[in-house]
């Protein structure tokens, strides 16, 4: 589930890794190179923005996210987790955080969205000039800050499309925009299912109950083109997608994109990096980010390990 959900506890989402299928047969190779061209191509045209036009942009890219050494222990057992964290995003910009399991990716991510499981304990986060760590979780979504989780929460008895009529109205209201009934919403929302590729009878059903895991990231996804953002933070959303999915996920993503929002994604796997190119790599170790440079990191891990850079 993603951050826009005003009434619903973070609590209930459960953080489980998930499988990722590797592109094994020469097809499935064959049909992954043939959408990494196409996505290539689209990203050198003009595409939907949730709040700006690409065409907007002047001058050189903002600042819109600086952590300085943040820490943050678990707020029940006080266990440090981040230890020190800096980063610094500007606008337009992809950053890809990878690192070993258990070092402190989601934990990063769920910290700047404000997740209740965590206490900060020391650095300082500043969002488009303000104090990130003195706005509630709410405020920090209507800032324009996303996340999508990486297991999505299931939400029984209420559908898809109320709950992102829901969602939408919410933050309009917070705006002071007027609020869009369930046709209008729909003139809304269908666009944006044709950009991830997603069948409308999902809409229908409850919030990712029985979705299976593709159908739950497309989901996500479609949270982001509904609701926008200026800082997407997607936490693994190319675990247990096929190779069609991945290519929908990453043209949808790279169709939201424009010079003046940013991403800030969690990976381990190089192949989601070749569709939505980021502008730098990170690796996280033990609640640190202990290197930062171009895609050439990621081919290197994925050849060699984690060894080859921590050794590098
Ligand atoms: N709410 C929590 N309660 C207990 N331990 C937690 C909690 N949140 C995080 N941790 C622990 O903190 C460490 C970092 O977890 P985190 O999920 O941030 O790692 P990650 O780098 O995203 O890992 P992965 O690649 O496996 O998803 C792990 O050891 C995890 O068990």
């Amino acid at each position: 589930m993603a951050l826009f959900t005003p009434n619903l506890s973070f609590k209930t989402a459960t953080f489980n890794s998930s499988l990722f299928i590797l592109p094994a047969t020469r097809h499935q190779r064959l049909r992954l190179n043939r959408c990494s061209r196409s996505l290539k191509l689209r990203a050198s045209v003009a595409v939907e923005s949730p709040s700006t036009s690409a065409t907007e942009h002047v001058g050189s890219p903002e600042l819109l996210l600086e952590v300085k050494d943040l820490s943050a222990v678990i707020s029940e057992s006080k266990q440090p987790i981040l230890k020190g964290v800096n980063l610094t995003v500007r606008e337009g910009e992809v950053h890809a955080v990878m690192g070993k399991n258990g070092s402190g990716k989601s934990t990063f991510v769920k910290v700047l969205v404000g997740h209740p499981d965590y206490e900060i304990t020391g650095g300082s986060v500043t969002y488009k000039g303000q104090d990130l760590l003195e706005m509630e979780p709410e405020e920090r979504a209507v800032a324009g800050l996303f996340m999508s989780f990486q297991s999505p929460v299931e939400i029984p008895g209420v559908s898809n499309i109320d709950f992102l009529n829901m969602a939408y109205n919410s933050r309009r209201r917070k705006l002071g925009q007027p609020e869009l009934g369930p046709i209008e919403f729909y003139g809304y929302i269908a666009p944006k299912l044709e950009l991830v590729n997603m069948k409308v009878d999902l809409l229908n059903r409850n919030v990712n109950e029985g979705f299976s895991g593709g159908e739950k990231k497309r989901n996500e996804i479609l949270q982001l083109a509904v609701l926008g953002a200026d800082l997407a933070m997607l936490d693994e959303i190319d675990s247990g997608l096929d190779v069609d999915a991945l290519c929908d996920v990453a043209k949808a993503v790279n169709g939201l994109r424009t010079s003046k929002n940013s991403v800030l994604m969690i990976t381990h796997y190089l192949r989601l990096l070749e569709f939505i190119t980021p502008t730098y790599i990170h690796i996280m170790e033990n609640g640190r980010i202990v290197k930062t440079g171009d895609i050439s990191i990621a081919k290197v891990l994925e050849k060699e390990g984690y060894k080859a850079i921590s050794d590098a």
